[in-house]
């Protein structure tokens, strides 16, 4: 048939669609148009061998945006950018994307999951109850269409639909823009949270740092395991070291790795218990709650009391003023041990899920083996000084090198000599415009023999 044909008989056939439609338009009622509808629809369904689900943007009468509508939506974006001739573009908020696009309004992709085809098309209902408003009331319902053959029934429904939103779901964790939160008082305020350091550019030895990524990784998938095993789903990190040997770095490339967001809690601001129930009440899943410097915040209530001595003497000499503050401060208990570990142990199950505690210190032998017990701080990681392996991590981050003559030489000075790798980066940073490896390596071949000289004679000296 000639394409003309074609359009010929095409035309034809809309020409007598629109007449029937005006035919009905005209002599039918309303409820019997509707009824018409309704039955030719069941019989183009009943001989068609195609399911169709829809998936709705709002559900309920709050209108609640449907977790598995938007988790659809992400799901397809990639599927929609390579295949939909229309597309919708938006700036998401709490996104790290630019822009998300989206298939436009109906628009059809194909998607195949273990070699079963299916469609989604995404389409819009208008509302047909008109009111009244100064202010024009946007009425339109979106929603998707997913269309497959009836033999795929159960796999669709069973398999494929929980595939979609669990990938839609862990898209849209990674694609958020994550934040750092503060507390101040018992609320949480946040910054977005933008550190660069990742697992890869942390120096520490392979097999350490495979074995942490494993663990943090299989935690971030384990949460039938633990709703199998009656247990919280939660984990305790505890990274001790000396200053400068990457503690923070490491929290923020888990951060990073999970796609969490994280949570610095600084023991020393918070009140007493209810505060810190509250803190720890506000925060949510997928989350890593940091408690820095462990050792300086268990010894709180000391310091605070010092603190407030030396406050009262300097600021307040009214003796009826100084018993009233006095008594009011006595009421109010402090922070203890005991606070922070049922929340570490009990109360915290119960209310949330996918949180990881880390606790960092630099003197481990100062903690309280209450606190840095198994099931309460699962995993103890330390962090030291560095090796020639981190050594070669921190050189290929900061000076792109995966040898280098001086790097022998390196190796030996290292075996003999404690140097933080924030000590070894700071050598590493380049000192001239363009950088040269060459004077960088030679900086740290200083500040190693240096080290080195000063620990000989503190040798000397003590055995003298
Ligand atoms: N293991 C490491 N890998 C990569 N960089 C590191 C490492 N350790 C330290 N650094 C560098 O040194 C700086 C200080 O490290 P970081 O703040 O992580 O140390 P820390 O162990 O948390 O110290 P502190 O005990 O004083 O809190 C970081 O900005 C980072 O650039
Ligand atoms: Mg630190």
């Amino acid at each position: 048939m000639r394409i003309g044909e074609i359009f010929a008989q095409l035309g034809s056939i809309l020409a007598a669609f629109m007449f029937m439609t005006a035919i009905l338009e005209q002599y039918f009622p309303h409820h019997l148009r509707t009824s018409l509808e309704k039955h030719s629809q069941k019989l183009l369904s009943f001989l068609s061998p195609y399911v169709q689900i829809t998936f709705n943007e709002f559900t309920g009468e709050r209108l609640i945006r449907s977790q598995a509508y938007s988790a659809i939506q992400t799901y397809l974006g990639s599927n929609s950018s390579a295949q939909a001739r229309r597309l919708k573009a938006d700036v998401v908020k709490n996104s790290s994307q630019a822009v998300s696009l989206s298939m436009d309004d109906n628009e059809e992709v194909a998607d195949e999951f273990s070699g079963v085809k299916v469609w989604w098309a995404s389409g819009k209902n208008i509302s047909k109850t008109q009111t009244f408003s100064f202010h024009p009331v946007n009425d339109e319902k979106r929603f998707y269409n997913l269309r497959f053959h009836k033999k795929h029934r159960k796999f669709i429904t069973e398999t494929y639909i929980n595939h979609v939103l669990k990938e839609g779901k862990s898209i849209e964790v990674r694609n958020r823009q994550r934040k750092l939160y503060t507390n101040s008082g018992s609320s949480w305020s946040h910054v977005p949270f933008e550190h660069p350091a990742t697992f890869q550019t942390l120096a520490m030895e392979p097999e350490k740092k495979r074995e942490i990524v494993d663990d943090l990784l299989a935690f971030s998938k384990a949460k039938d395991f633990y709703a199998r095993i009656g247990r919280a789903w939660k984990r305790g990190y505890l990274l001790y070291g000396p200053p400068g040997t990457g503690k923070s770095t490491m929290i923020a490339a888990m951060a990073n790795l999970l796609g969490y967001d994280l949570y610095d809690l600084e023991l020393t601001a918070v009140k007493d218990n209810t505060e810190l129930k509250k803190l720890l009440i506000g925060t949510s899943g997928k989350a890593i709650i940091v408690i820095e410097d462990i050792d300086c915040s268990a010894d709180l209530t000391g310091q605070r009391a010092k603190r407030r001595e030396k406050k009262e003497l300097v600021e307040d000499d009214d003796p009826l003023r100084r018993m009233a503050r006095e008594e009011t401060e006595s009421k109010t208990s402090k922070i203890t041990l005991s606070g922070l570990l049922n929340f570490i142990d009990g109360l915290w199950s119960a209310c949330g899920a996918e949180r990881i505690i880390v606790f960092t210190t630099n003197y481990v032998e100062n903690l309280d083996p209450a606190l840095i017990r198994r099931g309460r701080m699962d995993k103890h990681i330390e962090l030291s000084y560095c090796s020639f392996e981190s050594f070669k991590v921190l050189a290929k981050n900061y000076l792109d090198l995966e040898w280098h003559h001086l790097f022998p030489r390196i190796e030996s000075l290292l075996g003999g000599v404690k140097i933080t790798p924030a000590d070894v980066a700071e050598n590493l940073m380049p000192k001239t415009v363009p950088g040269n490896a060459e004077i960088c390596l030679e900086s740290l071949i200083l500040a190693l023999e240096e080290a080195g000289a000063k620990a000989g004679l503190k040798n000397v000296a003590q055995v003298g």
